[in-house]
């Protein structure tokens, strides 16, 4: 038997599918991006303080800063009359001394000035007015006789009371992130705070999506007898992106092998991954089977995925059966081929494909959403022996007391049905040597997309 057939012949797991994927693609290498691009991708550097923060003692409160001995004992019956001197906000340069007796109306961030023992908040003030305690503060001036007169202090406050100290945050020299830190909004936040305005990280991958089949017309166009609407490229590119990576959708490639093969070799050229669907299975018109089984082979010994061609296998799971997987082109681009029908092309994305953009970009590929839940169901259900099945679910977390939640199949195991697929946000997982599953069954299930990322408020 020749390899080809020999590989044709084998049924591969999904996990010995996805493992030889994962064997064949590299994290992309690190590159120094603006941090809003940086969004989302792994840090490749240790990233140390520059400067302390904060770079200098400031006020947390609007209020007034004060001597501590000059407000001891102070109340609302015996308040504490000190003169103001200036007004200090936040980005203030020059700061006036506070003496004894004396006050400057200082606003949150803005710097402590020399002399300053504590700052009271406004509140705790008749904030100038000569009245009641004070509820808000009205702009004066920086100046000291614009900020004028006196203000009285109904309450004590402690030395440094409402001060954040110069290095209370970080100090320089501090790790700020470690390298292996996925970046996240707040991690960006204190890139900026430091004063970081680029970040040494993997990128997101470039991720080419192109469907392919004579049968598909772009939505918005006229549907012409025996034609369907191109879906696959929209789930596809909005998967591709959901999973953090830059996505390029290809409209529809007719079922032509030399435009397939064109197409391919120019897309190659801002591609890290290649998503093909349809094609894949035995029909007369699988052109990306007959295209990819020689694009850029070579008669060398090894594996052909080592050779750069894309091997076409079956894999033991229901929907996504045919799936290619392989490197193309000079650069040896990674390219899964995968079915056709919209659900297995779907379900295949998020098996294969979210783990392979998760590799390239640094992160554990397997991490994966699984919870258990009951099946709920009124009557059994079949399952097909020897395939790993992933029926469409809602699934709804557990209630008090419960220890799993429920899920409910939606729609059957056609691989057509996207209107079902639409309202599903799970795929309950029913095993291979599972034949016939009863009513409240425990089972695996895998939460889809980022619905999977929602907070556990
Ligand atoms: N004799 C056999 N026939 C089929 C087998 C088999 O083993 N023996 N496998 C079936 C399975 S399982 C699948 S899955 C499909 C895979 O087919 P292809 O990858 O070759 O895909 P196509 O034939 O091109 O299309 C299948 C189906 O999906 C529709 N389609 C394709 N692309 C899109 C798109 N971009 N948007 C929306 N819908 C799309 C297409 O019109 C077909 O209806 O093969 C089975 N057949
Ligand atoms: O992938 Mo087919 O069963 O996977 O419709």
């Amino acid at each position: 038997m020749t390899r080809e057939a020999a590989a044709a012949s084998r049924i591969w797991s999904v996990a010995e599918h996805l493992d030889d994927i994962l064997a064949h693609i590299r994290p992309l290498e690190p590159r120094e991006l603006r941090l809003l691009d940086a969004q989302g991708c792994v840090l490749t550097e240790d990233v140390t303080v520059p400067v302390a923060l904060p770079p200098f003692d400031n006020s947390s409160m609007d209020g007034y800063v004060v001597r501590t001995a000059d407000v001891q004992g102070a109340s609302e019956e015996y308040p504490a009359v000190l003169t103001v001197i200036g007004d200090l906000a936040a980005g203030s340069g020059e700061l006036p001394t506070v003496g004894p007796g004396e006050a400057a109306r200082i606003m949150t961030g803005a710097p402590l000035p020399p002399g300053a023992e504590a700052v009271v908040p406004v509140e705790w003030t008749d904030g100038g007015t000569g009245r009641r305690p004070a509820t808000t503060m009205r702009f004066h001036s920086s100046a000291p006789e614009g900020a004028g007169g006196e203000v009285r202090v109904h309450r004590a406050a402690e030395a440094g009371q409402h001060i954040r100290l110069r290095g209370s945050d970080v100090q320089a020299g501090d790790l700020a992130l470690e390298a292996g830190t996925v970046l996240g909004p707040p991690q960006i936040g204190l890139l900026a705070a430091i004063g970081r305005s680029t970040v040494r990280v993997r990128p997101r991958p470039r991720v080419v999506v192109m469907s392919t089949g004579s049968e598909l017309i772009q939505p918005g166009e006229e549907l012409t007898p025996g034609s369907i609407y191109d879906s696959n490229s929209f789930a596809l590119t909005a998967a591709a992106r959901d999973a953090g990576a830059i996505a390029y959708r290809v409209g529809a490639i007719a079922d032509d092998a030399e435009t397939l093969r064109t197409t391919l070799e120019d897309q190659l050229a801002r591609a890290d991954l290649v998503v093909t669907s349809g094609g894949v299975s035995v029909g007369a018109y699988d052109v990306v089977k007959e295209t990819l089984s020689e694009f850029g082979g070579r008669a060398d010994e090894g594996s052909s995925v080592a050779e750069g061609r894309v091997e076409f296998r079956k894999i033991a799971m229901q929907p996504g059966k045919p799936q290619g997987f392989g490197r193309i082109g000079p650069d040896r681009t990674p390219l899964l081929a995968l079915p056709g029908n919209p659900v297995s092309s779907y379900v295949s994305f998020e098996l294969f494909v979210r783990p392979a953009i998760r590799a390239l970009m640094g992160l554990e590929p397997r991490e994966c959403r699984m919870v258990r839940a009951r099946l709920e169901i009124s009557e059994p259900l079949t399952s097909p022996a020897g395939k790993r099945q992933f029926l469409r679910g809602r699934n709804e977390p557990p209630s008090q007391g419960e220890a799993v939640g429920r899920v409910t199949p939606v729609g059957g195991a056609g691989s057509h049905l996207v209107a079902a697929l639409a309202r599903a946000d799970a795929l309950i997982v029913i095993p291979e040597d599972t034949t016939a599953v009863e009513p409240g069954v425990e089972l695996d299930v895998v939460l889809l997309g980022s619905a999977s990322s929602a907070g556990g408020w």
